[in-house]
């Protein structure tokens, strides 16, 4: 479970990236977090994962705050950045092994989950081969499943399926199923509303750091009394601001 409690940012001491920002995420669910460039989605992001600190409010993460326990708090999550160059002068495997090192992960089950990661991603033959060598595709491959390796109960992907190809993105989103469906939580934004609609269990819309509408797919068509897609939603509201 994640919660933000009255979190608010600005750069600069000017823009309010986000504002007064209430937000709960719960185990079971997958949660959509939607909205136009520049809303503040990667910036709330941020503060959830302890990379930028809030001007004000608290974020807990299964319960242990962010700024207070970081070290618990970041025990209990797996973060995909919205950019995969990371480490590309590493092979995909000193990678993984390096993920797992942080992350205290026996050898045993090392190995097991790479070869599964590995599989199921489609990468065998390219964990041994340098990031750097890699397509964008595969750096997004290779962060999700460093990400993974440690087996976090909580999942924060932004923007996770850009640059995936079908069958990568397919698995992704059968993963982020199976998570939730397992009592875990998944948390992502994203800009395709299609994959929201089709995807999220409850989603949430954020314009100029605001959250518009926070809820299910069904409750967004009943308070705006309209069988209008999610996208056509989605644009009235942002567009009305
Ligand atoms: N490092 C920064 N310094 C100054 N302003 C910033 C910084 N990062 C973000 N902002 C501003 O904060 C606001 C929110 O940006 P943020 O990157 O969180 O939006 P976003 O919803 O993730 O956008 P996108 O969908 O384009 O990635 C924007 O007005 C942006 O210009």
């Amino acid at each position: 479970m994640i919660e933000l409690t009255n979190v608010t940012k600005s750069y600069n001491g000017k823009v309010k990236a986000v504002d007064n920002l209430d937000l709960i995420v719960r185990g079971g669910e997958i949660f959509g977090f939607l909205g136009p460039n520049g809303a503040g989605k990667t910036t709330t992001i941020k503060m959830i994962t302890g990379i930028a600190k809030p001007d004000k409010g608290s974020i807990t993460i299964n319960g242990h705050d962010i700024s207070q326990s970081p070290i618990e708090a970041k025990k209990q999550f797996g973060y995909v950045p919205d950019s995969p160059d990371l480490f590309l002068r590493l092979k995909g495997l000193e990678y993984l092994n390096f993920m797992a090192d942080m992350y205290d992960v026996p050898k045993e089950a090392r190995k097991e989950r790479i070869d599964a990661l590995a599989r199921r991603f489609d990468m065998s033959q390219a964990i041994s081969d340098p990031i750097q060598s890699y397509s964008h595709g595969m750096r997004q491959k290779i962060v999700i499943m460093g990400v993974l390796i440690h087996d976090p109960a909580v999942w924060i992907l932004d923007e996770p399926l850009t640059g995936l190809d079908p069958k990568s993105s397919y698995t992704l989103k059968e993963m982020m199923r199976e998570h939730a469906d397992a009592g875990k939580t998944v948390f992502f934004s994203t800009h395709v509303l299609e994959v929201a609609e089709k995807l999220c269990d409850r989603v949430a819309i954020i314009n100029k750091g605001e959250v518009l509408f926070c809820g299910t797919f069904k409750d967004m068509q009943e308070r705006f009394q309209s069988d209008l897609s999610l996208e056509r939603l989605f644009l009235e509201l942002t567009e009305n601001e």
